[in-house]
């Protein structure tokens, strides 16, 4: 079982280096050496072919990393060429001290001038975790060349250009293929924009001691589908069905009855003891016909809703339930009866119009709909999606699972987790439904509401994945997922 990974901000990482440099006596230009000597390591290992290395450097520790892997790299033989924009000094003494070492060594540092020559491999180490605006004029034209090249990258701590802190890229970012981060994970390298930057991410250590940061609390966790079996232990010989929860599906207005079958089926392959659907009555025949065992009922108002909501254990509200008059009464009678909920899709839609505490339910929403729930822009949520996740937990004081490229799960108390799985053929229409069904099948059996949420969305993204591996991202259906819940629900 593969434990979740603890992810810091940059500050926190700072905080770190300090105290290896106060308490271990290790100093500053040691852990630079350490950095730029496992970067070297990398590089040899991962493109052992390359004969010619070119190093981006900027004014910070990054760039002094930069210095040590070109210093490393001419040792071994290697046509080594360093890059720095226009006028740079370093800043810090332990980056002075390793541009000092590679001139020491017969290097040299040329200034950009809006050219880069032909490389084999990249090495990035324009800015790290310093980064407080958009890159240089002059940083912007290195990165945007080296992106051009097409040439490998090996990015140092960070891709430049993209917040550490919030994945997010306000100006040029460099496309790396491989992110070695040093010390500890930085929790912006796995949601958002990061993800269309960073490539591969590894993480060394810089041999500081394990447990030398126990103490302090991460700003989040990575979640990884080897972890699943955390949440899916075996049922036991004597299970009964009753044991199992059930999930009652709400939704399916006329032309949407496809949304609250996929939600349906999708808590059933999750393993709910008993799934039943309240639909439109034009739904009902094909649903039966469709799933014969989600248990489907013709309910046009809410006194029909009534006895399936008092037989249920957990309500998901939203796929294709419209947002008009029949949609807005069987939400609030959903809302009403108390029992827990996951809320998608259209019930998110909804309850803008009215917003209120829902300390019940497990909020499910893309970044539109996130938007359109903390009255910003979708930009603004993408932007610092972990910001938007805790701002609608507080908003809505629910948990909160906040979809696309690295999901955050946040919720009242819970340091959030990332979702370390899902591909993008994942965006598409319908996917949402699943989810909807898969967390509350989780949170019908006995997990927690945060539980099943960081759980559902895991297993959900995983199931993505091994989909996908066997057709390809592009043209993945949501019922591609079922077969890959069914196995993956069931960990070895
Ligand atoms: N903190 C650690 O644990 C360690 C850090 N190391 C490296 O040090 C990095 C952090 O170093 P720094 O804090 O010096 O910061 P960076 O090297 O990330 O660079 C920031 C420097 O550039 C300036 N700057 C920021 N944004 C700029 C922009 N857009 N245009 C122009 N200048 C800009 C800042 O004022 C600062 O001087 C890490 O990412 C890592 O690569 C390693 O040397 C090993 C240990
Ligand atoms: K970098």
């Amino acid at each position: 079982m593969i434990p979740p990974l603890p992810l810091y901000r940059a500050a926190q990482v700072r905080a770190m280096d300090e105290l290896a440099i106060a308490t271990l006596a290790v100093p500053a230009h040691e852990l630079m050496t350490r950095a730029g000597r496992a970067a070297w390591e990398l590089l040899r290992a991962r493109w052992p072919a390359a004969r010619r290395i070119g190093v981006v450097c900027g004014p910070g520790n990054n760039g002094g990393d930069g210095f040590v892997v070109a210093r490393f790299a001419r040792e071994a033989g290697h046509e080594v060429c360093v890059f720095a924009p226009p006028g740079m000094h370093p800043r810090t003494d332990a980056a002075r001290q390793a541009l000092a070492d590679w001139r020491a060594a017969g290097g040299r540092v040329v200034a950009f001038d809006g050219v880069l020559p032909e490389m084999d491999v990249w090495v990035d180490a324009l800015y790290g975790t310093g980064l407080t605006r958009p890159p240089s004029e002059a940083a912007q034209g290195m990165i945007e060349r080296i992106n051009a090249s097409r040439k490998p990258v090996l990015a140092l701590d960070v891709p430049s250009g993209i917040d550490a802190d919030t994945g997010h890229a306000a100006g040029a970012a460099v496309q790396a293929t491989l992110t070695l981060s040093f010390i500890a994970a930085k929790c912006g390298l796995y949601t958002g924009m990061a993800r269309d930057f960073d490539g591969e991410v590894l993480l060394h250590d810089l041999d500081l001691p394990a447990d030398m940061f126990a103490a302090m609390t991460p700003a989040a966790r990575l979640v990884v589908p080897g972890g699943l079996r955390r949440w899916l232990a075996p049922r036991h010989a004597n299970a009964h069905k009753g044991e199992h929860g059930h999930v009652l599906c709400i939704g399916g207005e006329a032309g949407m009855g496809g949304a609250v079958r996929l939600c349906a089926e999708g808590a059933l392959r999750t393993g709910v003891g008993l799934a039943s659907v309240a639909t439109r009555t034009s739904g009902v025949a094909a649903l039966v016909a469709a799933r014969p065992e989600a248990m489907t009922h013709a309910v046009e108002d809410a006194a029909a809703l009534a006895p399936l909501l008092e037989r249920a254990t957990v309500l998901a509200v939203g796929p294709g339930l419209g947002q008009g008059a029949w949609g807005r009464s069987l939400l609030q009678a959903a809302l009403d009866s108390g029992k827990p909920l996951v809320l998608d899709a259209d019930a998110l839609n909804l309850i803008v119009q009215s917003p209120r505490p829902l300390p019940q339910a497990i909020l499910t929403p893309h970044p539109g709909e996130a938007a359109r729930l903390l009255g910003i822009d979708n930009a603004a949520v993408q932007a610092d999606r972990y910001a938007a996740a805790e701002a609608l937990v507080q908003r809505y004081r629910a948990v909160v699972v906040l979809k696309g490229a690295g999901t955050i799960v946040a919720g009242p108390g819970q340091v959030p987790a990332v979702i370390g799985a899902g591909n993008p053929g994942m965006a598409t229409g319908g996917m949402g439904d699943v989810l909807s069904g898969v967390i509350a099948a989780l949170h019908a059996q006995g997990l927690s509401a945060f539980e099943a949420a960081v759980a559902g969305a895991l297993l959900h993204s995983a199931a993505g994945d091994a989909a996908a591996r066997i057709g390809g991202q592009r043209g993945l259906l949501p019922s591609d997922l079922f077969p890959h819940l069914r196995r993956m629900a069931n960990p070895e």
